[in-house]
């Protein structure tokens, strides 16, 4: 029996809002909800404990820069954070290329799994008996099968890999949370579909991947850190299945198969399918591009110390930086608001090119529409009053790609209108109605959400701040390696000088 649960409104308590159950939910995952939500707050007063130990003994030296990145899932927090490593601590950033390998193999290994599952589907409708399949729908024919059936070894590889990843097996908690979501038991769900990588922040990120770089931690240059004679490295079957792999992606009727279901795999997170000669090579060692590119789901709040020197007319001057990178994921961000308290600037992430996607874990809430709810429940919050807000539009060049593909902004936002279909027109149309009064339930034809995001999140951030504060907006493609390190370079002056003009140490 769906039970009905009562909506606090964004006005009475923005967390409680965001972090609302979904509308219907049924006493049993309402059963479930309840225990994550313990689980979550234990975690939460343990961080509580933690942060204060760390404030008690931040008060002996100088207070370190902190920065805070929030946004939804696949905003791009984590590839923030990998820009300021590659920019900033670059030992550490090389230190961990042999580790990202594995999950670019695992990228590949995902993007292949979902064209085999769109195969299998193809081949349960078949239209034996005609109905519910349109009449050109392709068949998959005997070499279509085959190729599927020779990249079954693929499936062992990923074990192989997730192995190496998790020895202890998968998160449970987050295995429990997804279940919960879909409604499906986590065993069941479609593999590599909705199981997603995901590395528990408690893990610390080099220990878990010393697994495949062999002990000796003093030899950071990947070349090095892997064991290229290794016969059950992933890398060989890869190598091995490449041409298959390749055949399988260039083949007509997956095209056409996965045109039908919409399933734009080029823009999915972790794409590597349009380089496998590269990535499936023996030797293969990713480039600071892909790292960028991979894709590795967070979970819990990862803290990163970077030390930051910043020159300028009054000498350089060094100053710890404390980045800290959270899980977006609908029910992991209860673990942010330990975090609100001292926070000197927060990087919110919107994929603007979402516009026309739901979130995974609410199919339900349009993730443009949930982007602007959690924008609102941030800027809002009595805690960051005084925290300096950065907004990265982020995604601009997916953006870019489905708006000239002809995705159609007026499909997903009636106030778009019949003004032209492109990247400019998109980020200039004025005169939109307040997006946070579209209800979340919405499925993507029936909201309004505006479309000059600038300046509506910009009003948004006006209208709801507690006071007036310093706040920066940037359309980003934070994948794109050049163009972010000048944004971030930025951002770091800005800071430091902030922080010393807080210190009093600049008139
Ligand atoms: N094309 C493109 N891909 C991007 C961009 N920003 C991030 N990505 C990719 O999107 C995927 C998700 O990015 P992440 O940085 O892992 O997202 P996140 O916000 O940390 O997600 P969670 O950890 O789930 O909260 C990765 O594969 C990134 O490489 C962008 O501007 N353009
Ligand atoms: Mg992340």
């Amino acid at each position: 029996m769906p039970t009905k649960i009562r909506r606090r409104s964004l006005e009475e308590d923005p967390l409680a809002y965001i972090c609302a159950p979904p509308d219907g939910e049924t006493e049993e995952q309402r059963h479930v909800r309840v225990i994550l939500e313990k689980e979550a707050k234990q975690i939460s007063d343990a961080i509580d404990e933690q942060l204060s130990r760390e404030k008690a003994q931040e008060k002996k030296g100088p207070r370190p820069v902190k920065v805070l990145l929030l946004g939804q899932s696949e905003s791009g927090k984590s590839t923030t954070l990998k820009n300021f490593q590659l920019m900033y601590d670059s030992k550490a950033f090389r230190a961990e290329r042999a580790s990202w390998r594995a999950i670019v193999q695992l990228n590949v290994v995902r993007s292949i799994h979902v064209i085999l599952d769109v195969i299998t589907r193809a081949q349960i409708r078949r239209p034996t008996t005609g109905e519910d399949v349109p009449p050109a729908s392709p068949i998959v024919d005997d070499e279509l099968a085959t190729l599927k059936l020779r990249l079954s070894p693929l499936i062992r590889v990923e074990e192989i890999l997730m192995q190496r990843l998790m020895p202890n097996g998968p998160d449970k908690s987050d295995a429990a949370r997804l279940a919960q979501l879909t409604n499906i038991p986590y065993s069941e769900l479609p593999r590599n579909v909705n199981r997603e990588v995901a590395v528990h922040s408690a893990n610390p990120w080099k220990d878990v991947f010393k697994r495949l770089v062999g002990n000796d931690t003093e030899s950071f240059d990947s070349e090095k850190a892997i064991d290229w004679e290794d016969p059950s490295d992933p890398g060989v079957v890869l190598h091995a299945l490449a041409d298959d792999m390749k055949a399988l992606w260039s083949h007509r009727i997956v095209q056409t198969l996965l045109d039908r279901q919409n399933l734009r795999l080029q823009e999915a997170a972790g794409f590597f399918l349009d380089c496998l000669d590269e990535v499936t090579s023996l030797k293969y060692m990713p480039s600071d591009d892909h790292i960028l590119r991979a894709r590795l789901k967070t979970l819990g709040v990862s803290e990163h110390r970077i030390k930051m020197t910043s020159g300028g007319m009054t000498g350089s001057i060094s100053r710890d930086w404390r980045i800290y990178d959270v899980g977006g994921h609908r029910s992991l961000r209860a673990a942010w608001a330990p975090y609100f308290d001292d926070m000197h600037s927060i990087i919110f992430l919107c994929p603007i090119s979402a516009f026309d996607q739901v979130l995974a874990e609410e199919p339900r809430l349009n993730r443009l529409a949930d982007s602007v709810n959690l924008w609102t429940m941030i800027v809002s919050h009595k805690l960051l009053a005084n925290t300096n807000i950065i907004l990265f539009l982020n995604k601009i060049d997916i953006m870019k790609s489905k708006l000239e593909s002809g995705i159609r902004l007026v499909d997903y936002v009636n106030s778009y209108g019949s003004r032209p279909n492109d990247l400019e027109n998109a980020s200039n149309c004025a005169s939109v109605p307040c997006l946070s009064s579209f209800p979340s339930h919405a499925v993507t034809n029936s909201i309004n959400p505006c479309l000059d995001l600038r300046k509506k999140f910009a009003g948004i951030q006006r209208e709801h701040s507690p006071s007036s504060r310093v706040f920066y907006c940037h359309m980003t493609t934070v994948t794109d390696r050049k163009s972010t390190q000048i944004i971030l370079a930025n951002i770091k002056d800005m800071l430091m000088h902030q922080y010393l003009e807080d210190a009093s140490l600049i008139p």
